[in-house]
């Protein structure tokens, strides 16, 4: 499960970065905080310490988990007891029950503009994050599940995901291919979603001032 579970972080991080390759702009407002941070002395890379007023970064991957989160029907859950109204159903106990996340995260009766990549929905006027969180007392968000069966590695996946991706936006900026128009976001579907084609980009390294400003 651990493998399983560090394989699905990096599910996360392609799909974060081919939704950054679609939205340039985002792409560019990410690029601008992570860069604007003031890394100290004698240390080149992004590491946990930094993390903390990085609200876009946290606001990017909160948005990439919405629209693909990697298992979107959860695991199978059983019920335990009856429960005789919900939404006008009765389920009886023993019943398997699979939620569709992927569905809620994409639901526009809870999400304006529910199709579309827009981290900065996550995003107060005051620079803050917004109060819907994936940690499973939003139903509305729900990668992660909710309860008492939820993913006990959250905190550990997007640890990684956040350090890993302010890094890879941080050091590089990011082009598709020579004759590759625009990424392609088709999905295999399963247990686990993932992305049909590898994400395939080229770095290049944009000058290396802000590497050395520490210096
Ligand atoms: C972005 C990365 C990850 C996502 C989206 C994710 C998502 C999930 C989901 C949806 C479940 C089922 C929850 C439910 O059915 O209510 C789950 C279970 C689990 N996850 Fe993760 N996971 C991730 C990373 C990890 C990592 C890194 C680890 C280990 C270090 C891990 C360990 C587990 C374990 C052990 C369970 C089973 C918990 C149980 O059945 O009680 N996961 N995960």
């Amino acid at each position: 499960m651990f493998a399983a579970g560090t394989d699905t972080a990096y599910l996360v991080l392609e799909f974060a970065m081919a939704e950054l390759m679609l939205h340039p702009e985002a792409m560019a407002k990410l690029q601008h905080e992570v860069r604007s941070s003031s890394i100290p002395k004698g240390r080149n890379a992004i590491n946990e310490d930094d993390l903390a007023g990085m609200t876009y970064l946290k606001a990017v991957i909160k948005e990439t988990l919405r629209l693909h989160p990697p298992s979107p029907l959860l695991l199978p859950h059983l019920s335990s007891e009856d429960c005789d109204d919900v939404e006008g159903f009765r389920v009886p106990a023993g019943t398997t029950v699979l939620v569709n996340v992927w569905a809620i995260g994409r639901d526009p009766e809870l999400w304006d503009a529910a199709e579309e990549f827009v981290p900065k929905r996550f995003v107060r006027n005051n620079g803050e994050n917004e109060g819907v969180d994936f940690r499973g007392k939003d139903f509305q968000l729900l990668p992660f599940g909710s309860g008492r069966r939820m993913c006990p590695g959250m905190n550990f996946a997007t640890a990684t995901i956040e350090i890993m991706l302010a890094n890879l936006v941080y050091h590089f900026d990011w082009d598709l291919p020579e004759g590759v128009e625009k990424v392609d976001m088709a999905e295999v579907p399963g247990l686990t979603v993932g992305r049909k084609e590898k994400l395939l980009l080229i770095p290049t390294a944009p000058g290396i001032d802000h590497l050395l400003k520490g210096y």
